[in-house]
């Protein structure tokens, strides 16, 4: 029997399953040996697997980037053309990029890379068409654009979802928070700090047994947590990554249609052709992107609003600052003066290396 075949006779198995208390672990043993076998499925056979392959790896510029993934012809390269004045194939055949073609669109002062890549298919983590190699690049990407055609957009929505899932990566969610810490001897220990609304003790023990994992602490503080979440914990290679669904050609339906898909959660309605709500769209990626914007201040003179030098959240701190200009600031550094949303108050706040900036700080840097 095939992966694939195993993988769908397992899902056959939990779709009879009624779920109740007494299918707990059974549902438990299913679901992680489905996560197996997925993993199995996208594990390579030979070569790469993480990697592009020919022409699927560019060179990564920019502060953060932003990858478009979608079915064939939903207009991917046309939004990417015209948001970026970079050159990529438009037609009207399925198919028509084949490799990731990068280019860069300035927002608010920031340059970000966007990754237009070839259209997948249903299959995609079965290897079918470049799906593989296409969502690879998604993996690495700061934000996905889901890039949906506005006359068919749930059904396929559900269907590039449940590609990109297949290959660990998770949408618009955080890492769950859930421990789990193995260890030689003194069997299993479960505690959870919140009552459990979708786990319990027998579906957790039933994917531990069968990863073979008979000595651990698993510590829950996730009220919502789910068997699929302890999963993803225990496999450990999932990526958390925001994503935005762009609805394009729009200049193709009626408002009252338009005002339907509204409804659809981190969405923004566009053309791409008509260049119809870019600004919304280009604001939602800045929004999702989630940047710190840090402007400088020379002493004694007025801050630089032209070039912030622009930072990640969570790597945003004064040294993560000083390192982006030049790799022996750092080590300079006396002290810095901080203004805006991360300082104290409103004279200028002294900090050191391990302060963190917000979006807009000023900073001035004051050197030993
Ligand atoms: N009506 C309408 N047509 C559009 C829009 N955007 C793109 N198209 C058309 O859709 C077709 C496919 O556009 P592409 O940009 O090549 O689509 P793609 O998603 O890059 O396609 P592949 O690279 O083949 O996956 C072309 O005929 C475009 O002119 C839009 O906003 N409105
Ligand atoms: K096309
Ligand atoms: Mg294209």
């Amino acid at each position: 029997m095939t992966t694939v075949q195993k993988i769908k006779d397992i899902e056959d198995e939990m779709d009879k399953t009624q779920k109740n208390k007494a299918t707990s672990y059974h549902l438990g043993l299913l679901k992680a040996k489905l996560a197996k076998l997925r993993r199995e499925l996208i594990a390579p056979s030979g070569g790469g697997g993480g990697g592009g392959g020919v022409g699927f790896d560019v060179a990564r510029t920019g502060i953060a980037s932003v990858g478009f993934v979608g079915f064939p012809s939903v207009g991917k390269s046309t939004l990417m053309s015209k948001l970026t004045g970079t050159h990529s194939e438009v037609a009207a055949y399925e198919f028509t990029t084949l490799t990731t073609v990068p280019g860069t669109v300035k927002v608010h002062g920031a340059p970000i890379q966007i990754l237009d890549l070839p259209g997948i298919i249903e299959g995609a983590n079965d290897n079918r068409g470049r799906g593989r190699q296409v969502i690879a690049v998604a993996r690495t990407c700061n934000l996905i654009f889901i890039v949906l055609d506005v006359l068919k957009p749930l059904g396929d929505k559900k269907l590039i979802e449940s590609e990109l899932e297949g290959f660990g990566i998770r949408l618009n969610k955080k890492p769950p928070a859930i421990l789990v810490r193995k260890k030689e001897k003194g069997g299993i220990n479960i505690s959870n700090t919140v009552p459990l609304t979708n786990l319990d003790m027998e579906g957790i023990k039933a994917i531990l047994s069968e990863y073979r994992i008979n000595n651990c602490d698993v510590a829950i503080r996730q009220p919502d947590a789910t068997p699929d979440d302890l999963i993803d914990v225990i496999e450990g290679n999932r990526v958390y990554i925001p994503a935005v669904y762009v609805l394009n050609k729009i200049d193709a339906i009626s408002i009252e249609e338009l005002d339907l898909l509204y409804k659809i959660p981190n969405s923004v309605p566009v053309s791409s052709r008509e260049w119809m709500n870019i600004d919304e769209l280009i604001e939602t990626m800045w929004e999702a992107l989630d940047l710190v914007r840090v402007y400088t201040k020379p002493r004694g003179q007025a801050p630089d609003y032209n070039q912030p030098v622009v930072l990640r959240r969570g790597r945003s701190s004064i040294e993560d600052f000083c390192n982006s200009i030049h790799k022996e600031i750092a080590k300079q550094l006396k002290y810095a003066i901080v203004w805006g949303a991360s300082a104290k108050h409103s004279r200028g706040q002294k900090v050191g290396l391990d302060h963190v900036l917000e979006d807009e700080d000023v900073v001035t840097i004051v050197k030993k």
